[in-house]
């Protein structure tokens, strides 16, 4: 259970403790943050609201843990990552109870996030162990003018400090895929969770703790993001930040210093149907893409773009897999659950009423309890309406009937986002074209939107992100190069 037998320690007089310098400790704020359950509506848990001195000295035990931690060879720091990772997967349960509490995830889902967190660090130590094993000989004489009397050996080091801050959907999955690759590449890594998602953030974290990581490396700073975010994201103490969330992304790169970023912001994915896709498939990825996890994936199909002559075929396959979604509380494992928040379910409610009004056909009735929306399938939806541009990030997909690829194309380019996209066709020319032609960081051909696998390139375009994530791009994100010049006293050339 959340918060007793090996995580007694984290929880303190009801109020979940941040974690510094290796201990769990109480903020001396004296002020927590409440967290809400989604789907009963009332507060769940509680968590530390650190103080900007608390951050303070979280950034100086960082710098300081980082250069001993440097000094660490990379197969013991694959280890701990290993041992952290298998005792990840051994406390799944508690973890995932947090999930199901804090921001509805399907049991099961729960539990299947944090397997695929382990595996995901455990990847991650070996990958960091191939890639920073390797460096890099060049000789000078390839370049014209120069004789072969320079050697220039490079490798990769760490960049010092890594503030990871991840979204309230994925909260343990998209903090270790922040914080593995951090490790292993040698820096310190300070975690700033989202609220909701904050309890099973900090289980996870107790889980490096008690692999052994040392004291300071890691630490974990709670509170709202509106409140410390700033002072955060603006500390002088950070050398990188990794971020993934909404539109807070695009204010956190304009006010951050001279320093990397990563950013993985909102999507509006299209999912672009051809006259001749297996329809069949079509319906199956569109009702999970669209709908699974309640819409809430930044990888969701949020639009599709679809040939007028096998609209009506799919729009109704796509209904009859929608009425078998189940709908209910997440403890029973239902296909649809409620969404994080009630502003996130006002928010949804606002794009379904303004396609109300502007003429879309419903293919179900709307329906709304609290936070929990019923699945909802848009038709004949024009651009004129929020829902063809906007992320909804709830179980509410729009239907635009087009009448040439060109036409679904211009639509998916036109958007201000550009994460993935996909495009259902037979005729793998014809995908290969509409892949290149569309403005996304990825296309999917047959098969909906995904990040996974976990080690897969990860990036978005536009509005959708800065860099690339995935195991190896995150490892050499959060490296910089380093060069020593070998200057012979006169050439020398190998002959055998
Ligand atoms: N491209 C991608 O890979 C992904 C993108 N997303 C996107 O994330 C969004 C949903 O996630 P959501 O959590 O609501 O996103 P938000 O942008 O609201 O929050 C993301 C994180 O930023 C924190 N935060 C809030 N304000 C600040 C600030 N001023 N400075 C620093 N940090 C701050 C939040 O903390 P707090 O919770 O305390 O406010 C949270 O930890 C959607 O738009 C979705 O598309 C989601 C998953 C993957
Ligand atoms: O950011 C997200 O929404 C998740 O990482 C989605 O992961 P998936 O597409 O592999 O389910």
């Amino acid at each position: 259970m959340a918060g007793t037998g090996v995580f007694a320690e984290i929880i303190d007089e009801e109020v979940y403790n941040y974690y510094a310098d290796g201990e769990w400790k109480k903020s001396a704020s004296g002020k927590f943050v409440s967290i809400i359950n989604p789907t009963t509506r009332t507060p769940q848990y509680k968590v530390q609201a650190c103080t900007q001195e608390e951050v303070n000295k979280v950034m100086d035990a960082a710098k300081a843990a980082q250069k001993l931690w440097a000094r660490t060879p990379l197969w013991k720091r694959a280890e701990l990552l290993h041992k952290a990772a298998a005792i990840l997967k051994e406390h799944k349960n508690p973890i995932a109870e947090c999930l199901v509490k804090e921001i509805a995830k399907p049991a099961k889902d729960a539990v299947t996030e944090v397997v695929r967190s382990g595996d995901l660090v455990s990847y991650t130590a070996e990958d960091g162990v191939r890639i920073l094993g390797e460096g890099k000989l060049l000789v000078s004489d390839s370049f014209p003018g120069n004789e072969r009397s320079k050697y220039c050996l490079s490798s990769k080091i760490p960049l010092g400090v890594v503030l990871a801050i991840p979204p309230f959907n994925y909260p343990v999955n998209l903090a270790v895929s922040k914080i593995a690759p951090a490790l292993i590449a040698g820096n310190a890594l300070v975690l700033k969770p989202p609220t909701q998602g904050a309890v099973a953030a900090l289980h996870m974290i107790h889980c490096f703790h008690l692999a052994g990581f040392p004291k300071g490396l890691i630490s974990c700073v709670t509170g709202k993001g509106s409140e410390i975010g700033d002072f955060l994201t603006m500390h002088p103490g950070v050398n990188c930040i990794s971020f993934t969330g909404g539109d807070t992304g695009i204010v956190i790169s304009k006010k951050a210093g001279m320093i990397p970023l990563q950013m993985e912001l909102g999507g509006k994915d299209a999912c672009i149907v051809l006259e001749d896709a297996d329809l069949d498939l079509v319906a199956a990825n569109i009702v999970k893409g669209g709908y699974s996890y309640s819409g809430q994936r930044c990888t969701a199909v949020k639009v599709v773009l679809i040939m007028e002559s096998v609209a009506d075929a799919v729009v109704e396959k796509v209904k009859a897999k929608m009425a078998k979604l189940t709908i209910g509380p997440p403890e029973e494992n239902c296909d649809i659950t409620p969404v994080v928040s009630e502003s996130s379910a006002n928010f949804v409610e606002g794009l379904v009423m303004d396609a109300k009004q502007k003429g879309a056909t419903f293919c179900q009735e709307y329906r709304r309890e609290g936070n929990l929306i019923w699945p909802l399938l848009l038709d004949q939806v024009r651009p004129d309406m929020r829902i063809a541009w906007e992320e909804p990030f709830g179980p509410v997909l729009p239907v635009i009937r087009i009448s040439s690829v060109e036409e679904g194309i211009h639509h998916c380019n036109a958007s201000n986002f550009g994460l993935q996209g996909c495009v259902f066709t037979r005729d793998i020319n014809k995908a290969i074209m509409i892949s290149d032609a569309m403005e996304t960081g990825t296309v999917q051909i047959n098969s909906a939107p995904a990040r996974g696998p976990d080690h897969f390139p990860f990036q978005g375009l536009k509005d959708s992100g800065i860099g690339s994530q995935g195991i190896t791009n995150s490892i050499n994100m959060m490296t910089k190069i380093k060069s020593t010049v070998i200057n012979l006293p006169s050439p020398s050339y190998t002959m055998g």
